[in-house]
């Protein structure tokens, strides 16, 4: 058996915890944060989590703070701009994943550590070395920092919107879908295909499915095992060295949707949705997924997202064009018109 060549790029720390960003101060003591520190953050979340950042980065020295409104080039030149006039020594990001792409994004450029602090447990960006930035020329991942520390919340992160906790659970789910087409992929083009990261991504989706199941009753045991199902699908990526275990024809779909229609929907519930249709067509139980969905109230039809039909069937006609490179169920000539209808009705996602 051949052996693939690879880098594992591993985050050093990562802290979960009940109330933890209280302790924020030492953590940055122990990881020997320096001053200046450069705080990446959004208008909504600097207001729930200020007082508590505050106060644990008071003693530190000199940090300043900048809010991001979307994660555009233009935003990360913005913080760019301020990163080297500040020139800081770290680069912290706390909110959603937009706002940890753009700070993850601007430290890889300036080669500065990146501390990942996020508030809801939305996205699998929280851990991994990539970023999806908007206005590079393509709608997927690109190469970043991967994040030297994270420090998790679950007071904070299950105080987030239910509709982002939501959209972390269909982000997650979408790995059932992905492996599937990786693994096409590897006996199709004998493209590598690494074990131990593909069930890394799939362990995290059946917690995803568990979080289903639980989190009427229990919203915070859940919401602290989707973190670590996010922080473990991370890991995945960057132990890959690519967002592969993570991304598939599911993701596809989901871009797609964005590109004909911006800020449709979150990007979980693009997956989520995305990821019932590609189980359809590869055969596998897309039924579970609808379910699971329907189960905590994520959408599972267009209607609910207020997108015409037209735009998921014209998603499902482009999506596998979205990557070329990377070899799904989708297949080089992707869905026809008529196809792509067909499933999307079949599955219930359009009427
Ligand atoms: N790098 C990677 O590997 C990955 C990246 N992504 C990317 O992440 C993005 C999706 O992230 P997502 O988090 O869904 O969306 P956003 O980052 O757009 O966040 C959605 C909204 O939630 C708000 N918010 C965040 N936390 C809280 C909270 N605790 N309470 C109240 N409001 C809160 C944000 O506020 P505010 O306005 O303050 O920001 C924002 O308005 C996409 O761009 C996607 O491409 C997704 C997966 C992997
Ligand atoms: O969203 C991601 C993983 O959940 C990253 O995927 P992409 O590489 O397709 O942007
Ligand atoms: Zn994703």
């Amino acid at each position: 058996m051949e052996i693939h060549e690879h880098i594992i790029e591993l985050p050093k720390k990562v802290y979960v915890g009940n109330g933890i960003l209280s302790k924020l101060r030492d953590y940055l003591f122990q990881l020997n944060v320096l001053e200046p520190v450069l705080v990446v953050t959004g208008p909504n979340v600097r207001k729930i989590v200020i007082d508590e950042v505050a106060k644990g980065l008071n003693e530190i020295g000199k940090i300043e703070f900048i809010e991001v409104l979307d994660s555009s080039i233009d935003e990360v030149n913005r913080v760019e701009e301020k990163a080297k006039q500040l020139n800081p020594k770290f680069v912290l990001g706390i909110g959603g994943g937009k706002t940890i792409d753009v700070a993850k994004y601007v430290a890889y450029k300036l080669n500065v550590n990146f501390i990942s602090i996020p508030t809801a447990p939305s996205h699998d960006g929280i851990t991994s070395p990539f970023a999806s930035i908007k206005g590079l020329g393509k709608p997927v991942s690109v190469k970043a920092k991967m994040p030297y520390a994270i420090i998790a919340d679950i007071n904070v992160l299950s105080s987030a919107p239910r509709r982002l906790i939501n959209s972390g659970i269909g982000d997650t789910i979408g790995k059932l879908v992905a492996v599937r087409d990786w693994k096409l992929a590897s006996k199709l083009t004998g493209e590598y295909y690494g074990d131990y990261t593909a069930s890394l991504a799939l362990l995290s989706a059946k917690h995803a499915l568990s979080c289903t199941r639980i989190i009427h009753r229990d919203l915070k045991y859940s919401v602290s095992l989707l973190t670590e199902a996010l922080i473990s699908s991370g890991v995945a990526m960057g132990m890959a060295g690519s967002t592969r275990p993570a991304s598939g024809s599911e993701h596809l779909f989901a871009h797609a949707v964005d590109l004909l229609q911006p800020n449709a929907a979150l990007h979980g519930e693009l997956v989520g949705m995305g990821s019932i249709i590609m189980a359809y067509i590869h055969g596998i139980n897309w039924r579970e997924i609808r379910n699971a969905l329907d189960r905590i109230g994520a959408p599972t039809t267009a209607k609910q997202l207020g997108i015409p039909n037209d735009v998921i069937i014209k998603a499902l006609t482009i999506a596998h064009t979205i990557r070329p490179e990377r070899y799904t169920i989708l297949g080089d000539r992707g869905l026809t018109w008529a196809s792509a209808e067909k499933v999307a009705r079949d599955t219930g996602v359009i009427e």
